[in-house]
């Protein structure tokens, strides 16, 4: 199976550089920094599941080689139309495209693009991040799951192969047969750690040990689980179970990789994971979601000023 990886940042770098490890054949799409930055250094992977260091195949826009079975798209919601420009030369008859954004928004996006038989579905499990000489640092705990499905449901034969190529590498791979639902909870998930940890720039424990801290967390994960009900992807019992002792768990050092991006000065994911969620609650009639609301303006409002700021300089 020819694969290649959109992006060699946290995620397309821990994923895609864990299969090269294995020894898949994999070939990144990078940018002119990160491909000159790859070629002097390689790629580091700096892990609780042990180190590598590769040197991978790395292509640029306009030059992708291909043909490719499988494109693992790592990059931003932000860089999504970009990429998609880039990619479109080589999705082929038999190409499957595998997002690991988080959020919803991008799977319409992508089949509007090219076509909903190109699109799987998938999670990404594992906070990772790049370090300042481009190493992806997994640090923070040592989840580092890759889920994927068919959007429709049910286990392909496609979805078979993927899962066969992924084994023996360093990371958990897992087919589903309901990747939907689980794109959903993880969103509903996220919403509310990135909204509650964005807005209060805090850890889930720093937020727990101040006065009104767990209401807010369990208020706002009542409002993410009220939109995806009304959409029709309510969360099971189970997930909403192990989501509260996860958020509510004192000490916790669990930050959203949006805090992060907020305290590095970069762009933020706050429309494709706030806005899109607060869209569909005005759209589909949820009331009552304020700190959703809230949290969606605060990172809006980071963004604002982010790129006055830019601007002006
Ligand atoms: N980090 C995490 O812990 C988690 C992240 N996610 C989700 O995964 C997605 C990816 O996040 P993450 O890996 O952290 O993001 P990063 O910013 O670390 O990596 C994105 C990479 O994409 C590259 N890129 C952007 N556009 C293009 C393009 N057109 N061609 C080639 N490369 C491109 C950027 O390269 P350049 O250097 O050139 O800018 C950057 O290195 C996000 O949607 C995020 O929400 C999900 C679970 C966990
Ligand atoms: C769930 C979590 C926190 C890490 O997998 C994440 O997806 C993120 O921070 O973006």
């Amino acid at each position: 199976m020819r694969v290649l990886v959109v992006g060699a940042g946290a995620l397309g770098g821990y994923f895609g550089g864990r299969l090269v490890e294995a020894g898949r054949d994999v070939t990144f799409l990078v940018r002119h920094r990160r491909a000159e930055q790859i070629a002097r250094m390689g790629l580091r992977i700096d892990s609780l599941h042990g180190n590598a260091h590769v040197n991978p195949r790395t292509v640029q826009a306009g030059n992708l080689g291909g043909p490719y079975d499988l494109i693992l798209l790592a990059v931003k919601a932000y860089s999504l139309d970009a990429a998609m420009d880039d990619i479109a030369p080589v999705i082929g008859a038999g190409t499957a495209i595998l997002p690991v954004l988080n959020g919803m928004r991008h799977l319409d996006l992508l089949a509007a693009r090219f076509g909903p038989e190109h699109v799987l579905g998938g999670v990404a499990q594992i906070p990772a991040t790049l370090g300042p000489e481009g190493q992806v640092i997994h640090r923070l705990g040592p989840d580092h799951q890759l889920i994927f499905g068919e959007v429709s449901g049910g286990l392909s034969a496609r979805v078979r192969a993927i899962l066969s190529m992924c084994d023996g590498a360093t990371f958990l791979p897992r087919a589903s047969d309901q990747i939907l639902r689980e794109m959903w909870e993880k969103w509903v998930m996220l919403a509310t750690l990135a909204g509650v940890s964005c807005l209060m720039r805090g850890t889930i424990g720093d937020i727990l040990a101040s006065p009104g801290g767990r209401d807010a967390i369990l208020s706002l994960f009542g409002e993410c689980r009220a939109v995806a009900e009304a959409a029709g992807h309510a969360s099971r019992p189970a997930f909403v179970d192990a989501v509260t002792g996860m958020l509510t768990k004192e000490g916790s050092l669990l930050t959203a990789s949006m805090l992060r991006d907020i305290e590095r000065e970069a762009p933020a994911e706050g429309e494709h994971v706030l806005g899109d969620m607060m869209q569909r609650a005005e759209t589909l009639g949820v009331v009552g979601t304020p700190i959703l609301r809230l949290a969606r303006c605060h990172v809006g409002t980071y963004d604002a000023r982010r790129k006055r700021e830019a601007a002006a300089q």
